[in-house]
């Protein structure tokens, strides 16, 4: 892709469902290698955005680019490593069945497949469960599984929606540390989160609130912005005045 030309960008964009428009004229870019938070009270329309921008939901106004190619796109999905707020897995089979399931529905094959689920398990240290059913994951195991299959084919975009939610601070970390190697190797994440500290990690974030996005900025350039000390300020400042 060129250099300088944003891996991301929502352009005017609107999402009604009925009568009830729940992102509203919405404008961003994302740009290469960025890890980009989205932040906003339960029900602002984090999560429909990222739907929008993984192309499983369609803007009713307005457009959406991902890598350059208008969403949404089929194709795209070779390019995105997607996690979902719910977790997308087949409970009745082993964790292995359902990475090689992901493994296959992305290309992957042979000893490129074995080594990919091998490494992406490590990573989210679920090695030793390999084989187990996952209705008899936790719920954390769960998302940590998610997270594993969001990385299987190494996309240069991930996509990922509360993705530590349930995750212990100690893995919480480690996962982190390598959300932030992927970054440096080019990798450009969007998340949404809860977590503060999660969200000051972020190279920018976007306020959201009632579907209107407040702001997006450094989060240094945020507590300038709002004169506070704090991201958890920064965000009760945006979440209290209507601009
Ligand atoms: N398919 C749908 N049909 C009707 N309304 C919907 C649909 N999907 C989302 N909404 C509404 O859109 C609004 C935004 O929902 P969304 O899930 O995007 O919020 P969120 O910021 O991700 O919330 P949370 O932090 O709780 O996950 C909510 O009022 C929700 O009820």
């Amino acid at each position: 892709m060129d250099e300088g030309k944003p891996v991301i960008a929502v352009t005017h964009v609107n999402r009604a469902f009925g009568d009830k428009t729940v992102l509203k004229d919405i404008t961003l870019q994302v740009n290469q290698a960025e890890t980009f938070g989205i932040l906003g009270p339960s029900g602002s329309g984090k999560t429909t955005l990222v739907k929008l921008l993984t192309g499983i939901d369609e803007v009713t106004s307005g457009e959406v680019t991902v890598l350059g190619v208008r969403m949404p796109k089929l194709a795209m999905l070779q390019q995105i490593g997607y996690m979902a707020q719910s977790d997308a897995l087949y409970t009745e089979l082993s964790a292995k069945e359902n990475l090689e399931f992901f493994a296959a529905l992305y290309g992957l094959k042979g000893g490129n497949r074995t080594r990919r689920i091998g490494d992406v398990m490590e990573l989210v240290n679920l090695q030793e469960h390999l084989r187990k059913r996952v209705d008899q994951y936790s719920g954390g195991m769960k998302r940590r599984l998610s997270l594993a299959i969001a990385l299987l084919h190494e996309p240069p975009l991930l996509l990922l929606d509360e993705p530590t939610v349930g995750i212990d601070p100690v893995l919480r970390q480690s996962i982190w540390k390598e959300l932030k190697a992927l970054n440096r190797k080019g990798t450009t994440i969007v998340l949404t989160t809860h977590v503060m500290d999660e969200a000051e990690k972020c190279d920018r974030l976007a306020m959201i609130r009632d579907g209107v996005l407040l702001a997006a900025d450094t989060p240094a350039g945020l507590l300038q912005a709002t004169g506070t000390a704090s991201i958890e300020e920064a965000f009760l400042c945006y979440g209290g005045v209507r601009r």
